[in-house]
């Protein structure tokens, strides 16, 4: 049995705001930074340790991990970023308010683009500011990976590789990993992991800054999950 680590980055500033943010680059909220450094004492209290760690490249993926390891005295362990775990590109909805798009859009559309796995939400054009494509940090990315818009399916159409090539690899080393990721990029990992249909994880919602146990067999099927508390 191999036991691995999900977290969702603590709250962000723009979580606390009831922002959309995709790829915008926010950082943690004071409550976030909290909550990364308790979700690292729990681990730490529980016996928990780590010899890898996966983040995104978006900063409040990358401090949470980085808080979570310095509470566990681990912060010397191999970290890998990717683009890949970064949060599903929420397209031209970035940094608008969630409140006010519902009450200009109504709630049922809202939340099609928000949870339904297939719902576009609308496109950026590529002279947007907000294009991925203008950001130095990406690129080595082709631009058929630059997105303008992303679902959730599409975000585990390019989650999954690095699943398969970068974490897969390190727990059947007989690693223990934990990933930093975000709630969308996590939530395509797990409908992969758990088998979980369409239907399934439109109601799957992870909190901020806890982190969530999983248990595998050696065929990293899940035996067993929870949320350490
Ligand atoms: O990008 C965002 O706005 C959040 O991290 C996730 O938002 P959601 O719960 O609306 O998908």
């Amino acid at each position: 049995m191999q036991k691995l680590v999900l977290i969702r980055h603590g709250e962000s500033i723009w979580n606390q705001e009831n922002r959309f943010t995709g790829w915008t680059d926010v950082d943690l909220s004071e409550n976030g930074y909290q909550q990364a450094k308790h979700a690292g004492q729990l681990l730490k209290k529980y016996g928990y340790t780590f010899d890898a760690g996966f983040c995104s490249v978006l900063k409040r993926s990358i401090k949470t991990l980085h808080i979570v390891l310095e509470e566990m005295d681990l912060l010397w362990i191999p970290v890998q970023k990717s683009w890949r775990l970064n949060e599903r590109f929420y397209g031209a909805l970035q940094g608008l308010n969630k409140a006010e798009i519902t009450a200009k859009y109504g709630e049922e559309q809202v939340h099609k683009w928000r949870r339904d796995p297939h719902e576009l939400p609308p496109a950026i054009t590529k002279d947007d500011d907000r294009y991925p494509g203008k950001d130095i940090r990406y690129k080595h990315l082709t631009e058929r990976e630059l997105p303008l818009t992303e679902n959730l399916a599409e975000t585990m159409d390019r989650v999954l590789p690095f699943w398969h090539e970068s974490i897969v690899p390190a727990i059947k080393l007989g690693q223990k990993v934990i990933v930093s990721a975000h709630g969308n990029s996590l939530r395509a990992l797990i409908q992969y992991i758990d088998h979980l249909s369409d239907e399934e994880v439109t109601q799957l919602d992870l909190p901020t800054g806890v982190p969530l146990v999983y248990e595998l067999d050696d065929d990293l099927n899940r035996i067993k999950h929870y949320y350490l508390e």
